[in-house]
């Protein structure tokens, strides 16, 4: 099966050189296949969105060896890191961070616009199929800012696979939706899983939605506390 992402002795240190410098990822090591469905568990502080922005190559580790598509991202400048994390990699915030004067096919264009430059209809048209799979045909023209929680976090799902990313980082994505809508929100990631073999990373506070995933991994003080499912 195909390795989408791999860590080995991940490290991260804040405030490098400084009188405070602190190691809050103490080596880490996480592989992740192709279809795998993953929740990321841990305490508040315990370095669970440091470890998220390593993987998405927001940040850099500060030791350890980090591939994506067994392509090892070590050796690669900020652009081609900017390129890799634009195609290999789609994110979900708790937050969905939509701009909200956009209507939703606007806002699932975003990603194909930065990597392309100018819209096209191709654009478009791979904009309409993804609401069209999060069930949002019918908005496709109404402004974000008129949508429900549940529907904003739709269209971020459907802006996340719009360069059809081998891995999604989804961190507390149903964290601010009431109950029904989250469940709506995780079961369309899982058959978004399922369907497109898109791996799928998780954070999550939420053990009925840890445990509908296929691994349930702990982070405690920097480390990985434990695995099951
Ligand atoms: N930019 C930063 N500079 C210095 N310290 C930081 C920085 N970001 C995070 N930290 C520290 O790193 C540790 C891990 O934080 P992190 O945000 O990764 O934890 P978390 O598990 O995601 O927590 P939460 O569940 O509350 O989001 C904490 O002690 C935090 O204070």
């Amino acid at each position: 099966m195909a390795e989408v992402l791999r860590l080995d002795g991940i490290r991260k240190s804040y405030n490098v050189g400084t009188p405070v410098e602190t190691e809050v990822l103490h080596g880490i090591d996480l592989t992740l296949q192709a279809r795998d469905f993953l929740a990321l568990m841990g305490p508040s502080g315990s370095g669970k969105s440091t470890l998220l922005n390593i993987i998405g190559l927001l940040d850099r580790p500060t030791a350890g060896r980090l591939a994506i598509n067994g392509e090892d991202t070590g050796e690669l400048g900020d652009a081609a890191l900017t390129q890799l994390r634009g195609r290999a990699i789609g994110f979900v915030f708790q937050y969905h961070y939509l701009i909200s004067a956009f209507t939703a096919r606007e806002n699932v264009m975003m990603p194909m616009l930065v990597d392309r430059g100018r819209p096209d209809s191709a654009m478009e048209r791979r904009a309409d199929e993804l609401l069209d799979r999060v069930g949002l045909s019918r908005w496709r023209n109404n402004s974000a800012n008129n949508m429900s929680g549940g529907q904003q976090q739709r269209v971020a799902i459907a802006r996340a696979l719009a360069m059809d990313p081998d891995l999604v980082l989804a961190d507390e994505p149903t964290g601010n939706l009431d109950t029904k809508s989250a469940d709506d929100v995780f079961a369309l990631m899982r058959e978004i899983n399922r369907e497109r073999g898109t791996t799928f990373l998780l954070v999550t506070h939420n053990d009925d939605l840890a445990a509908r995933c296929d691994r349930i991994v702990r982070v405690v003080d920097g480390v990985i506390a434990g695995e099951g499912n």
